[in-house]
């Protein structure tokens, strides 16, 4: 019937697969080498858009700027569901990264961006530039666990945008229950995970029969939603009700109620969110806190990966970092520790914030979508329900846009290459599902790499390589050491962090 709806057009090219199984054999699984590049090899050979099937479930990946453009950007209206694996239909339950492209998404949406749309986000500096502050406190007390203590200051900075919750403790309850979710939702979406997702019948089948097995984690997933958005959202209320709450995303939408989607259900939405009214609507208060409580899983392995890959690429350009410390120096002074106010004033690190999302993007595969219609792209056929990959790295390291690609080389952004577009425009993924969280994730690497620089300088730990490779995922890391730059430096971020704690 394919063939009928296709007119005989062919699918885009792809490896020859066995029958019925397809291409399950020849699917990589990124151990021998990440699949983004196993991606943009096989586009050399079958094309900038090829594709794989198994079991008539077919995957499209784009491994260019024309294919992404013309495909996710001006056909968005087909292209920004998720896959359509049960898995991940079974377990999304109002999980906003996950959730189909329908009504409800876009109203979701709406309420996300109006909290961190480029405006928003500037009310988050202050908690942005705390939390950059203690953390280079305690990288001075504790160096060798930088990695946990980012960790920590990424999450401190969401917890505290969305819920005004501070992280002040290393068994923290709210990033606890954040942490255990985060592995399975990962999973629930990746559609090769489970067989069900390629035999959707199964789902059908009783608990005895082979390949129903998924069922317990599914279970798992949902009691990890619930958790998620329910004890931040039970303890939000106690504290609204008190009158002890700083502004938040929450209390934002609070604001703006009645402006962002201007429908009465976001009167519900709102007004359900806090319980200042008797809840006209239990599914849209849960499904609001909902968007509230995916938001730390979204925000703190991208933030954190991107502060690695920033990490990485001082310690191999020691001259990138010398320039670096000159210019903060010469805009900051010695005697205060950089803050957003300085940001016009630092292109060179702007330059190298592009460069690190650019040169180690954190997502190189991105998040998948999906295509609810069929369609014909130069002269081949994509048929509904295909899983689209946008291969984000390749499109970074295409030297028609980037000259010498894998060169970690900032001053490429210094205007000498017209044709090199913004990396925020695909390290972030697409159009209406490019990542929301992009101002406020661009600028708390943008505080954080300043702050590094102007306190430290990094240096390899002569005992351990440097990995070749920082990808997304937790507990990811490599050695290095974080120097001091005087001891007037260490004493200024003492200060800086005790003056908080005054406040
Ligand atoms: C450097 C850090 C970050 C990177 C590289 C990043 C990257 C991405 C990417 C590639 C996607 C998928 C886009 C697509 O499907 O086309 C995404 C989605 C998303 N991100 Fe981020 N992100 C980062 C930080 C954040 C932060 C800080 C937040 C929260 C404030 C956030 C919230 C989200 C949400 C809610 C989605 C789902 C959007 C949807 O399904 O429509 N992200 N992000």
């Amino acid at each position: 019937s394919h063939r009928r709806r296709s007119g005989g057009l062919p699918y885009p090219p792809g490896p020859k697969g066995d029958p019925i199984i397809g291409n399950l054999r020849q699917l990589p699984d990124g151990k021998k080498e990440p699949l983004h590049i196993t991606y943009k090899k096989w586009s050399k050979i079958y094309g900038p858009v090829f594709s794989l099937e198994s079991f008539g479930n077919r995957v499209v990946v784009l491994n260019t700027a024309h294919a992404t453009n013309e495909l996710l950007e001006k056909r968005g209206n087909i292209y920004s569901d998720r896959n359509p694996g049960v898995i991940r239909r079974l377990s999304t339950d109002h999980h906003f990264p996950g959730m189909d492209y329908d009504e409800e998404f876009r109203t979701y949406r709406k309420v996300v961006n109006a909290a961190f749309n480029p405006t928003a986000v500037k009310d988050y500096s202050d908690i942005q530039e705390q939390e950059t502050y203690e953390c280079l406190e305690h990288l001075l007390e504790s160096p060798d666990q930088w990695f946990f203590h980012m960790r920590r200051a990424a999450g401190s900075i969401i917890l505290r945008v969305t819920y005004d919750h501070k992280v002040t403790t290393h068994d923290d309850h709210l990033v606890e229950i954040n942490e255990a979710a985060i592995p399975n939702n990962l999973i629930a979406v990746t559609p090769t995970a489970f067989v069900v997702n390629f035999i959707p019948w199964l789902q059908y089948m009783p608990d005895w029969f082979p390949g129903t097995n998924y069922r317990p984690f599914v279970k798992k997933v949902l009691d990890g939603h619930m958790a998620i958005r329910n004890t931040p959202w039970v303890e939000l209320k106690e504290r609204m009700a008190k009158g002890a709450i700083k502004p938040c995303y929450a209390s934002r939408l609070l604001e703006m109620k009645g402006q962002i989607t201007g429908s009465d259900d976001e009167e519900y939405i709102i007004k359900g969110t806090y319980a200042i009214s008797p809840l006209p609507s239990p599914a849209l208060c849960s499904s609001q806190a909902a968007s509230a409580g995916i938001m730390y899983g979204a925000a703190v392995d991208t933030t954190l990966g991107t502060m690695a890959s920033f990490v990485l690429a001082m310690l191999m350009h020691p001259e990138c970092q010398k320039k670096l410390q000159a210019e903060i120096d010469s805009v900051v002074g010695r005697d205060r520790l950089p803050t957003f106010a300085d940001e016009d004033h630092l292109p060179y690190l702007r330059w190298c914030v592009l460069e690190t999302l650019r040169w180690m993007p954190v997502a190189p595969l991105g998040l998948a979508h999906a295509c609810i219609q069929d369609d014909i792209y130069e002269g081949m056929f994509i048929p509904k329900g295909s899983i689209i990959v946008a291969n984000q790295w390749a499109i970074l390291h295409d030297e028609t846009m980037y000259p010498k690609p894998m060169d970690f080389w900032p001053e490429r952004w210094d205007g000498r290459f017209p044709q090199a577009r913004d990396a925020r425009l695909y390290a972030f993924g697409f159009n209406r599902r490019m990542c929301p969280g992009r101002h406020l994730a661009y600028r708390s690497v943008f505080i954080m790499a300043a702050n590094l620089l102007s306190a430290f300088t990094l240096a390899p730990d002569e005992a351990s390589p440097l990995p070749e490779n920082v990808s997304l995922g937790t507990g990811q890391t490599f050695k290095c050491r974080f120097v001091p730059r005087s001891s007037e430096k260490a004493a200024l971020v003492r200060s800086t962090a005790s003056s908080l704690d005054a406040n």
